[in-house]
């Protein structure tokens, strides 16, 4: 489709502001939904978003543009630059610690953001936002062969623009205003025109929490889980200990949440909860065998259940069936477009470059099902996921923007259907998965074979001190005995590592400060003996 650039209007701040940010968002959806392939549509409402502080949605919105206009016009991707100069420099060099395939994503991101800038011939500070990132990128992955050379390539068409850019500031003697916008740190998984919170509801009042406690117990029931039950709290901090859930009026959105408790006296050792996961990665590694469908480990199967066109594995007839009525089919056609996806993930090993696998096949089970993404069985009830620290939260939204258009690329999404997978939509789907995902780990080396997320086992709270555990066999049983009203916890870390680096791996990412009863009382010991020592 092509379209006159000059049509291109971009709306007056002014216009904007005299609208309320989530009616002026609203108005461009409407306008979206009913002609999906305008452009202008599409440039205007990433102009909107940005405005109000959300530059990852805007990037998308953006990018739809440029793709249907496919010349890349300058105004079109103006909402890039505003994007890229958010913070950009302060984030790189913070020196982060990424493992070799993270610092890739994040080397290539960089490497996508400086292209935007120069290729769209941006000037000043955006330009030299744009070499940066591209030397700090190049000098991040100093061995790989490719990148280096695309870089480089790019890195001297970055460097001829702004050569001509100060020849211009010369002979002109301009004044160049140079705008930045702040990058907002991630929120929690919803944008500010929606007025619900974190879990997409509005409940504010103790009548409305004593509804979700039914709505959540009802969840319960169905799955037979007689010994436990779910109650909500508005609280300023869950530290994981009975006592020490906090209610109170004055929360902000992100403290509704539920926890575990039991309803009469467990044994230790006895099964509190038993479900199947709501969806299961696999990455296939080839010593570690294990079914599609439920993760179950599968080399000693003497029967394997195989899908004849893509030779993926299952243990048994019921999960075979299972994914065919619910993801397979929409995914066994496209296979070879997801071995990309795999390979990322087998090369890392690790939790954040897994997640994406996950989040395709939600994907693949909302398209098959004809089900809204955030609507599938078991989604609405995760709480997403939100970072404490702006490097993280930098780190996170680069592979979460890395891997957006790839997804709907992979699976042919169309602009008729880009509104139904929305970047704010997928974003808030990747935070669930973030916050609730179950790591499977190799026998071999301990390392990632997989991830799974549950509905109900993800309402357990943390403490580095817990009473329950999760079992490969897709259920939580007690590890001591645990008394009536008692909080049922499991551990999101490893226990045995010092309380420093529990702190700091929960922080990083869960995004809260443990404050359970083992914390506080190692946090006494090591003030004692600091004490003792000066
Ligand atoms: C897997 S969910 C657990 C259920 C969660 N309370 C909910 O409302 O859905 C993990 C989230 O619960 C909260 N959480 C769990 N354990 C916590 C703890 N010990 N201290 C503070 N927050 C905790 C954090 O917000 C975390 O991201």
């Amino acid at each position: 489709m092509s379209t006159n650039p000059r049509k291109i209007r971009v709306p007056a701040q002014e216009d904007l502001a005299n609208l309320p940010p989530n009616q002026s968002f609203q108005h461009m959806t409407g306008l979206i939904r009913k002609h999906p392939h305008n452009p202008i549509l599409w440039h205007n409402r990433a102009y909107v978003v940005l405005q109000m502080g959300y530059p990852d949605q805007a990037i998308s919105d953006a990018k739809h543009a440029c793709d249907l206009i496919k010349s890349g016009q300058p105004q079109v991707v103006s909402a890039l630059t505003s994007y890229l100069s958010c913070n950009l420099e302060k984030n790189i060099r913070e020196n982060i610690e990424f493992e070799h395939a993270e610092r890739k994503f994040a080397c290539e991101a960089l490497y996508t953001y400086a292209r935007a800038l120069i290729v769209s011939r941006f000037q000043g500070d955006d330009l030299k936002i744009a070499l940066i990132s591209l030397k700090d990128a190049m000098s991040r992955l100093p061995h790989d062969a490719d990148f280096q050379i695309k870089a480089k390539r790019l890195e001297e068409q970055g460097k001829k623009e702004y050569h001509n850019f100060l020849e211009y500031l010369k002979s002109n003697k301009d004044h160049i205003a140079l705008r930045a916008i702040k990058r907002p740190g991630m929120r929690d998984g919803r944008y500010p025109w929606d007025t619900m919170d974190a879990r997409g509801r509005t409940a504010r009042t103790k009548e409305g929490l004593r509804e979700l406690d039914k709505e959540y117990n009802e969840v319960l029931d169905k799955l037979g889980a007689s010994k436990v039950e779910a109650r909500f709290a508005i609280c300023y901090r869950i530290t994981g200990g009975p006592n020490n859930v906090q209610e109170t009026t004055g929360f902000t959105a992100d403290d509704l949440q539920v926890g575990m408790y039991a309803k009469r006296p467990i044994r230790n050792g006895e099964s509190v909860l038993c479900e199947r996961a709501i969806a299961n990665v696999n990455l296939r590694l080839n010593n570690d065998v294990r079914c599609e469908h439920c993760n179950v480990v599968c080399d000693h199967l003497v029967r394997r259940h195989e899908c004849p066109r893509c030779q993926i594995i299952y243990c048994s007839t019921r999960c075979r069936k299972e994914a065919d009525a619910t993801y397979h089919k929409v995914l066994c056609k496209r296979h070879h477009q997801f071995e990309w996806f795999f390979e990322q993930a087998r090369k890392a090993r690790t939790t954040p470059v897994t997640f994406p696998l996950q989040v395709v096949k939600l994907f693949a089970m909302s398209l098959q099902t004809s089900t809204p993404l955030l609507e599938l069985p078991g989604i609405t009830h995760l709480r997403p996921w939100s970072p404490a620290r702006d490097g993280v939260s930098y780190l996170i939204a680069s592979t979460v923007t890395y891997y957006y258009p790839r997804i709907l690329e992979a699976f042919e999404i169309g602009p008729e259907q880009w509104l139904d997978y929305d970047y704010w939509i997928y974003e808030t789907l990747c935070r669930m998965i973030m916050g609730n995902s179950f790591r499977i780990q190799a026998r071999e080396d301990g390392k990632t074979s997989g991830l799974k997320i549950f509905e109900a086992t993800s309402w357990f709270n943390h403490s580095c001190d817990p009473n329950c555990q999760v079992s490969g066999v897709d259920q939580v049983e007690a590890i001591r005995p645990i008394s009536s009203g008692e909080e049922l916890t499991i551990t999101y870390c490893e226990s045995d590592i010092p309380r420093a680096d529990r702190q700091d791996k929960l922080e990083l990412s869960f995004g809260f400060e443990c404050t359970c009863s083992r914390c506080e009382a190692e946090d006494v010991v090591t003030v004692t003996l600091g004490s003792m020592m000066i």
